[in-house]
């Protein structure tokens, strides 16, 4: 038996039990965590993909649930009237909320989701038309055709079947394009908007989508909750159930679909029993079960901060292994490629760059031009602005001043994204993968701007033969880089020699007429080094252009065919291995001028470099 066969006999059964004999209870209680599952699902992708904390997913259920009351008892429309309106206003409101708090970042978003949570209830609780405090009655049933879901036996189908689409649409967009975007985002696992941006993807745009998809799917829920009730008020929708989603989300595992109706399950289920049995313990009535959800909660952040869900998948694991990541085709066709340009063609031309933080000037003018099949390399001491410039020149950091030409097309000003479409792909520094995703699926990142599916399409499962396409390229890279037996490693399990490759495969992938390699030696062993230099040569070999900083000195004179060397944001000169090597400028610049035999040692010595004891080129040299 596969997963798959579980999941079928489950739903099979969801389906199945309100046929059987069961008490009307039961139908109640699988109803709500329907309900509750669908906005849970909206919290999994926003908070536990996407890492943007929402207390308000209540408020866009109130939307929902509003907008058919009005125009179903006030107007007289049917209820699938009613859910487009609510769906539309849901979506516009979300639009303009989103444009608005997401981008704030810290506690600012969590707390800017209360405040329109709030702002929601009164305003639902003080209008007239709405039925202030006391809501609308006398909703009808949902007609499908002539069949009326009138009883909540009835409807019970409509929720699940809604519950488990949402599931298999999230399910299938976190196995995507865009999914593997919105994945990388996530700065509480190691995400951020850097990469993605790097990679092409716009990341204000998912975001965007993010939550839209959660208020839609809180929206829907709504409106299923106010045809089972048949009557809507405020109190559904205030900040209480806002907090306690966000509760079931925690509770079950919040980056998790299953965690999403675990969760829902768990809460709704521990409420009606506490309420029952908390008052017995501590006479009379009260909301108990709120004191005892608040020392839960504590103890599942402390104890399985990912949620019950994921433990329970463990045990699972023993028992029905996970399905490898699937397979690649070897015959899928390539993706489109770029045209490459001529050998010797001007391809990257920076002008008199400059960047200053507040008073400090990190890159003074820095020129340069690098053209197709070059590999240059940018040396130069801690802090001369190496990185700084690699930033400036990938469109990561918005330059002070300059320009930069990419194959003879003006990209200073513009985003990453931008520039990453026009050609130029790079590596990080600090080695930017996302841990909890496979190898195969963070080199697949590196093909976003060559492929084309959007969001929807994914949800609908109408890109399987595109990743088919972005699976076998990022499978090729792999290869290329000799990583393809480690395909269906999670990436966070790899060292930090084989995760370097994975980013120069990540970067491959993207077809780039220029590549940029920050560092990429940086804390590797003899070994991995070797295997880097044997990669790089290869992509020499290739005529791949390069543009690299590194400080391993051995491995930089033995691959480049120029260097460019900066000292304190300045450009001191550049030529080639040899010439850098009997420059004695470079020899001052590294070891400082009490130890310059030539004229510079009159000089003032520059402050910040201490004299480092160490040949000028330590071969085997390597920084973290
Ligand atoms: N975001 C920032 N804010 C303020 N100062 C910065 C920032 N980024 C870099 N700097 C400063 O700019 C200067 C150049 O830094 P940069 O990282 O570009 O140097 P580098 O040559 O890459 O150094 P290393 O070899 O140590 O990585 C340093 O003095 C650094 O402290």
């Amino acid at each position: 038996m596969t997963r798959s066969h579980l999941a079928a006999i489950a739903a099979a059964v969801v389906f199945a039990l309100p046929f059987a004999p069961v008490p009307d209870f039961w139908i109640t209680q699988l109803n709500y965590i329907g309900l509750f599952s669908l906005v849970v699902l909206g919290l999994v992708l926003l908070t536990g993909v996407g890492g943007l904390t929402s207390f308000g997913q209540a408020a866009f259920a109130g939307v929902g649930a509003y907008a058919t009351a009005y125009l179903t008892v006030v107007l007289g429309l049917s209820p699938w009237l009613g859910l487009l309106a609510g769906l539309a206003i849901t979506g516009v409101l979300a639009l303009l909320i989103g444009v608005l708090t997401l981008r704030m970042s810290g506690h600012y978003l969590p707390l800017a989701t209360i405040c329109w949570c709030l702002a929601l209830y009164y305003l639902v609780g003080n209008l007239e038309p709405l039925g202030k405090y006391d809501g609308l009655l006398g909703l009808p049933a949902v007609q499908l055709g002539e069949f009326s879901l009138q009883s909540e036996r009835r409807l019970y189908g409509l929720i699940w079947a809604v519950a488990l689409l949402a599931a298999l649409g999230i399910t299938r967009l976190l196995d995507s394009r865009p999914g593997r975007v919105m994945r990388a985002l996530n700065a509480h696992r190691g995400g951020g908007v850097t990469m993605p941006e790097a990679m092409g993807a716009s990341t204000f745009r998912y975001k965007l989508v993010m939550f839209v998809i959660a208020a839609l799917l809180a929206s829907v829920s709504g409106w299923l909750y106010a045809h089972m009730q048949r009557s809507v008020n405020p109190s559904p929708f205030g900040i209480k159930f806002g907090i306690e989603y966000l509760f079931m989300a925690v509770l079950g595992g919040i980056g998790t679909v299953g965690g999403a109706f675990t969760g829902a399950a768990l809460v709704k289920l521990a409420e009606d029993q506490l309420k029952v049995w908390l008052p017995l313990l501590f006479g009379g009535s009260g909301n108990y079960e709120i004191i005892v959800f608040g020392v839960v909660l504590v103890l599942v952040l402390r104890f399985a901060p990912d949620g019950l869900w994921p433990l329970f998948a463990r045990v699972l694991a023993r028992w029905l292994p996970a399905r490898a990541d699937r397979a690649v085709e070897e015959g899928a066709p390539p993706l489109p490629s770029r045209r490459r340009p001529e050998r010797g063609a001007p391809l990257l031309r920076v002008r008199k760059i400059r960047k200053t933080f507040g008073g400090l000037v990190a890159v003074d003018d820095i020129s340069f031009s690098l053209s197709a099949g070059d590999i240059v390399g940018l040396i130069g001491p801690n802090g001369a602005g190496k990185s700084t410039t690699f930033n400036l020149v990938s469109g990561v950091l918005p330059l002070s001043g300059g320009e930069v030409e990419l194959a003879q097309q003006r990209v200073d000003g513009r985003p990453s994204r931008d520039i990453a479409r026009a050609g130029l792909s790079r590596t990080f520094q600090h080695v930017k993968l996302v841990p909890d995703m496979t190898v195969l699926e963070n080199v697949a990142l590196g093909c976003y701007g060559r492929t084309r599916c959007g969001t929807l399409a994914a949800m609908l499962g109408l890109d399987r033969a595109e990743e088919r396409q972005a699976r076998a390229e990022a499978m090729r890279q792999l290869k290329r880089v000799g990583l393809g037996e480690q395909a269906q490693a999670l990436a966070g399990n790899l060292a930090l020699g084989p995760q370097r490759l994975v980013e120069i495969a990540r970067a491959l992938a993207s077809d780039p007429a220029l590549l940029l390699l920050d560092e990429p030696a940086a804390g590797l062993r003899h070994q991995e080094k070797v295997a880097l230099a044997d990669v790089l040569r290869q992509l020499k070999a290739e005529g791949l252009s390069l543009l690299l900083v590194e400080h391993d000195m051995d491995f930089v004179m033995k691959l480049t065919d120029r260097i460019v060397v900066m000292e304190f944001g300045r450009w001191l000169m550049e030529g080639t291995p040899a010439e850098v090597q009997a420059s004695p400028a470079v020899r001052a610049a590294y070891l400082g001028a009490d130890d310059l035999p030539d004229e510079r040692a009159a000089g003032p010595k520059p402050a910040g470099i201490p004299p480092v004891d160490r040949p000028m080129y330590p071969s085997g040299e390597a920084r973290t």
